[in-house]
């Protein structure tokens, strides 16, 4: 599917129809009370001094305004006030849901994406980890919706109304304003591109400093142990100062641009000054009416902050445009699951790789030239290679986190390339320090649902693997974790994940240093319960030297 900003827009508009028909509604019947407000008090000025302007008579035909006294006149006056507010409140309150629903559908349709990514992306800097600093760009689309484009809508419509009645009262007056506000939109659309360039820089800077804290923070323990802290202190002094260099820049047109608004609409109002005065001195017939005049002024006071807010209006549009071009980037990368998923057991087929060539994006040095090599099911092979010959690649490819760039890699007649991620994943299980802990405890950390039979079987599993650790190492399943298994011992990881891949009964099992970071007792207990299952599953076992206790079958060396 491709992207654009106005399917994206008009997607969530058809979604919610409803609620911004009625916003827009609810804004156009607040923008009419908005402009009775100034009429209603031509009518205050015809009962106070008993003036009368045919062209006030006009609004007669609304309820209630042709009041014959001063008390009538008040009941009407507050009852519009009070219209105003109700349906003010309801249109605020809807632009903010708007802006609100907008920005959850975005975000949970961003972190669905986000999952979904194929792996290769995530090494590429920057968009990998969009979603950690996703929440300005939101911010910015939500504006665009809210400001950029709902209440845009309602001034230009209440802009509209008013130069039309403005019109009504002088035509002239009218045409004059209605070509102001075209002169000055213009000009400040002008000023507004220099404001695009300095605002993607802007935004592209401060990304890259959320991406430098990330990586410091993650990296905190070798920046503490290795007393890193000037150069970085220094390093991030430089990026901090680049950023106020353009932050400078930014703040220097945008303070332009809100000081010129104001001048702008009080050069406006100052052009309306010299025709109204010139056309009341020079022809007495065409003079304004007090009543009139009144009116007239009222309208320009009253919607003076609705034009400036008009006029200022690209600057949401251009940074949200910048964010949604952001978006749009993220929501078109390639992902996984593009083949439907089916469900195929796997465990009974051969594994196959054909003639396969892969080598990392960015890299001219391929990881595998021609591999061949076949695992038969139910068989235990053992990988052996040194660092960096390439086991967590194969582990990849195998789960089809990546593909070959040329080759096959084929389970009994199926070719990987026409399954679905999901359907070989179905079928493998995998314990590598590469596939970290994450939960906020044991139980979630090895079994994703709560149900209380899993329960049963994890505590068992749990327990028997842990039979040979100190009381003090033993875990609970509810015993905290720490982020990513921070809080544990490497040995209390490996057991952890053993204890994943075991209770998914899943047909392969892939073992990374199967006996690593396990204490020789736990070892043995180990090598016993996978010798017992032996001839039920495919176990590939990837090690850097040969590994004692396994049946092994066959040995492939990297
Ligand atoms: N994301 C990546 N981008 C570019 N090159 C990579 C990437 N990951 C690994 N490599 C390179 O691919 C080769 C194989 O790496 P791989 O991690 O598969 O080796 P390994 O046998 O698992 O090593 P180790 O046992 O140390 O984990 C190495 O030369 C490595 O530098």
């Amino acid at each position: 599917m491709s992207y654009t900003k106005w399917s994206i827009i008009n997607t969530f508009a058809a979604k919610n129809i409803i609620l911004v028909t009625l916003t827009l509604f609810t804004g156009l019947l607040y923008n009419v009370l908005t402009i009775l407000i100034p009429i209603s008090i031509g009518k205050f000025y015809e009962l106070s001094f008993g003036f009368s302007s045919h062209r006030l008579a006009a609004f007669k035909f609304i309820p209630f305004m042709d009041a014959p006294d001063f008390n009538s006149f008040l009941v009407f006056f507050f009852s519009l006030v009070i219209l105003r507010l109700l349906f003010e409140y309801l249109n605020r309150f809807g632009i903010g849901l708007i802006g609100e629903r907008f920005s959850k559908t975005l975000r949970e349709q961003l972190f669905t994406n986000q999952l979904q990514i194929s792996m290769d992306v995530y090494d590429k800097k920057g968009i990998g980890k969009y979603l950690l600093r996703y929440s300005g760009d939101l911010k910015s689309i939500q504006n665009y919706m809210k400001n950029g484009l709902i209440r845009f809508a309602q001034d230009v419509v209440l802009l509209g109304i008013v130069v039309v009645a403005i019109g009504y009262f002088d035509t002239l007056l009218g045409v004059i304003i209605a070509c102001c506000i075209l002169i000055s939109s213009l000009v400040l659309w002008g000023i507004n591109k220099a404001l695009y360039t300095v605002s993607l820089e802007r935004r592209n800077k401060r990304s890259g400093m959320l991406s430098f804290v990330n990586t410091r923070l993650r990296g905190i323990m070798a920046l503490k142990a290795f007393n890193k802290y000037r150069p970085e202190e220094k390093r991030y002094q430089k990026r901090s100062d680049n950023l106020y260099n353009i932050g400078k820049r930014y703040v220097k047109i945008v303070a332009f641009l809100q000081a010129i608004i104001p001048a702008i609409t009080y050069g406006m109002l100052g052009i309306i000054m010299v025709y109204v005065f010139s056309s009341t001195h020079d022809d007495i017939t065409k003079s304004f009416q007090g009543a009139s005049l009144l009116v007239l002024i009222l309208l320009i006071i009253s919607i003076l902050p609705v034009l400036r807010r008009s006029l200022r209006v690209s600057i949401i549009w251009k940074l949200g445009d910048i964010s949604f071009s952001k978006l749009i980037a993220i929501f078109s990368l390639p992902k996984e699951n593009q083949l439907p998923f089916e469900e195929i057991a796997l465990g009974h087929k051969e594994i196959i790789f054909k003639d396969v060539i892969f080598g990392y994006p960015d890299t001219n040095k391929p990881v595998f030239k021609d591999l061949k090599l076949s695992i038969p099911p139910q068989n235990t092979i053992l990988f052996q290679g040194k660092s960096g010959s390439g086991k967590s690649t194969f582990i990849r490819l195998l789960l089809k986190l990546m593909s070959p760039s040329k080759g096959q890699i084929l389970y009994g007649d199926h070719c990987c390339s026409e399954l679905s991620e999901k359907t070989i994943r179905k079928n493998v299980a995998i314990v590598s320090k590469d596939f970290p802990l994450y939960g906020r405890d044991v139980y979630e950390a090895i079994v994703y649902n709560r149900k209380e039979h899993n329960k049963e079987k994890a505590k068992f599993l749990l327990e028997h693997l842990q039979q040979h650790e100190d009381a003090k190492n033993q875990l609970q399943l509810g015993s905290k974790i720490g982020d990513m298994g921070c809080n544990l011992t490497s040995g209390q990881q490996k057991i952890l994940m053993y204890c994943r891949a075991l209770l998914t009964r899943k047909p392969i099992l892939i073992l990374e240093e199967p006996l690593k970071e396990l204490n020789t007792k736990t070892q043995k207990l180990l090598l016993h319960m996978l010798k017992s299952i032996q001839d039920q599953k495919t176990l590939i076992l990837l090690d850097d030297h040969k590994v004692q206790g396994f049946d092994i079958d066959k040995v492939h060396y990297f």
